[in-house]
């Protein structure tokens, strides 16, 4: 077994990933720090999204391991890896268009506790009253909370981005997956969901987020790994990764501010 560094909650050790001749991803060596928001960018088709479901159990990978917290996930089914506390936010958001947004919500933290989306009968009022009050909390956080009598198809892109992320919150994951956490919204929504990402940051929550809009990254990143053809080119602090001629070079001699 691989042993997990102290304070290292995530380690993708010598991670490969073939897709018939297609080397999407190549000696992949990512460590993220506990607490932490580390950001993975890089060009379209470098492998950023490969890695991200490598890392909760949707790709095998064709050789390595990853490493949550001392335990393997390698061989993992997805709901195994969500059940030991990682959650993620999808490109494309996956929510129950056809309910209520609250109780988009609240079906999570249900699954939570029983290990399975499925309505427990003999559950008490108390604790469906809790978690109806955990969920309320949580659309207030995000600015939804005037939306949660709605059905959840009804919303806006960027709204149903942030209900997700409403779903994945009420988890309490240590870990979370962000991939293009503001993709599709306005500067006013990407801004907010930058204040309340900030805000799940100083609850200690690890976040992993993968995204293309820089000022996003520089704004939420203590690190950042920077993908190309599938192999992390650098990794570093945010300033050290804006200075990397590599870097330069991987955005096809553009800058990276
Ligand atoms: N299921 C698959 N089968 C075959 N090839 C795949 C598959 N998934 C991804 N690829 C290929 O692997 C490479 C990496 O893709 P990936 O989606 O991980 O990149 P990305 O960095 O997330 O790109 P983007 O920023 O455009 O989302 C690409 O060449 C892509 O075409």
């Amino acid at each position: 077994m691989i042993e997990a560094t102290p304070n290292i909650i995530l380690h993708a050790a010598d991670v490969h990933k073939n897709f018939g001749g297609l080397r999407a991803l190549s000696d992949i060596d990512l460590q993220i720090e506990e607490g932490k928001t580390h950001a993975i960018i890089g060009p379209n088709g470098a492998g950023k999204s490969t890695l991200l479901n490598v890392i909760i159990g949707r790709i095998p990978p064709s050789s390595g391991a990853v490493v949550f917290d001392g335990t393997v996930l390698t061989g993992k089914a997805p709901h195994e890896i969500n059940q030991l506390g990682i959650s993620r936010v999808f490109q494309t958001p996956e929510i129950f268009p056809d309910l209520p947004v609250l109780h988009n919500v609240m079906a999570p933290a249900f699954a939570r506790r029983d290990g399975a989306f499925r309505v427990n009968l003999l559950r008490s009022i108390d604790s469906e009253r809790q978690i109806r009050q955990e969920a309320e909390d949580i659309l207030d956080d995000i600015g939804l909370h005037g939306r949660r009598g709605d059905h959840a198809g009804s919303l806006s892109r960027g709204d149903k981005r942030r209900l997700e992320l409403a779903m994945c919150l009420i988890q309490r994951p240590r870990l979370l997956l962000l991939d293009e956490p503001t993709a599709g919204m306005s500067r006013h929504d990407t801004n907010t969901t930058i204040e309340l990402l900030r805000k799940i940051k100083s609850s200690g929550m690890t976040k992993v987020i993968i995204e293309h809009d820089m000022h996003v990254v520089f704004s939420l990143a203590d690190r950042i790994s920077v993908l190309a053809q599938g192999r992390i080119i650098a990794s570093g602090l945010p300033q050290e990764i804006k200075e990397d001629p590599r870097v330069q070079q991987a955005y096809l001699g553009g800058s990276v501010q």
